[in-house]
């Protein structure tokens, strides 16, 4: 592995579990790790989330081979300001943000003539903070990575090599269609927990209680997914507009269809979907890609 050293700014659920699983599954690469919060640095020194924590950005990257920003998708502008001072010329600069094409954009823009190469791990849970990462998050998870035209070759094939020695699967795409994918199966999905969550706390007391104690269901699931971080989420919904907008646009429309089969008691129209959602989940639990691990999510993983 040609990357001998590491820095990761932001170091919670995603740096936590970037620096750790560097301790557990490349030994013999240095850490360091840099947050902005002063409280999160000391609590990532308690749990030794790297090897080394430091207490200014630039100071964080000097000599790193590999920067990776983990930070919510609209404070990606200013950590790469902050980092800029210290840089190798030779360093590769990527990230783990939910959302692609603007924060490729904002990278490229704060570090002209760095090897900006963006990436999305895609792993994770409803927790956050530096509690709440573990080695062996990206385990059989894919990361998507999605370098600009005329990307180092050679760079590229190094940040592979680095979240394939973490256990993931390598993907290179377009990140414009990154966001359109991930606005599909991502972003609307959390949305619609959100939604789902917020108007059932807003019904009267009676069925407001109610709702929490027969929430064994589906309902229980969508709390988990609307458990999850509120300024990542607000980030990703401000950064990934274009793409969020256009599904949720056909989904409204889908919603709709739905609807008018309910009102007219069109139960093929109904049993139709079901029977073609049903296979879908099918497939996805032949490739083994089922997140419902028994133990995931808990932060019982250390
Ligand atoms: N939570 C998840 O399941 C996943 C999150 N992501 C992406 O990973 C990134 C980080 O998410 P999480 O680790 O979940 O969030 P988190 O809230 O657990 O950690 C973010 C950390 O960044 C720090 N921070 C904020 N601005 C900073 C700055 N300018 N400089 C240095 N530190 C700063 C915060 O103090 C915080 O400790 C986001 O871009 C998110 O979209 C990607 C895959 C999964
Ligand atoms: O907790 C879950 O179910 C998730 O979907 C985690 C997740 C959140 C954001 C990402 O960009 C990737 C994965």
């Amino acid at each position: 592995m040609s990357i001998q050293r590491i820095a990761v700014i932001g170091l919670g659920l995603l740096g936590g579990s970037v620096g750790l699983a560097v301790g557990e599954y490349l030994p013999g690469v240095a850490s360091t790790g840099y947050d902005a919060d002063p409280a999160v640095r000391e609590k990532a020194r308690e749990r030794g989330l790297c090897g080394t924590i430091a207490d200014d950005p630039a100071d964080a990257v000097r000599d790193a081979d590999l920067v990776v920003l983990c930070v919510p998708v609209g404070a990606m502008r200013s950590a790469a300001s902050a980092i800029a001072p210290g840089l190798s010329e030779h360093a590769i600069i990527s990230d783990v943000g939910s959302s692609k094409q603007q924060v490729g954009h904002a990278l490229q823009e704060e570090l002209p003539g760095h090897h900006v190469i963006p990436a999305h791990p895609v792993a994770g849970t409803e927790q956050s903070g530096p509690e709440a990462g573990f080695a062996s998050l990206f385990h059989q998870r894919w990361c998507i990575l999605t370098p600009p035209e005329g990307a180092d070759k050679a760079k590229v094939a190094e940040l592979v090599e680095f979240w394939e020695a973490l256990g993931s699967t390598v993907e290179v795409m377009d990140a414009c269609h990154h966001d359109m994918v991930l606005a599909v199966t991502s972003h609307i999905p959390h949305l619609i927990a959100y939604t789902i969550v917020g108007t059932a706390s807003d019904l009267e007391d009676v069925t407001r209680s109610e709702v929490i104690k027969y929430s064994a269901g589906g309902f229980r699931d969508f709390t988990r997914i609307a458990a999850s971080d509120p300024t990542m989420w607000r980030d990703v919904f401000l950064h990934n507009q274009d793409a969020v907008l256009e599904m949720m646009d056909r989904f409204l429309g889908d919603l709709e269809a739905m609807r008018a089969a309910i009102k007219a008691g069109d139960g093929e129209a109904m049993f139709d979907l079901f029977t073609r959602t049903r296979a879908i989940r099918r497939g996805i639990l032949e490739q083994g890609q089922d997140d419902a691990r028994p133990d995931f999510g808990r932060g019982d993983h250390d």
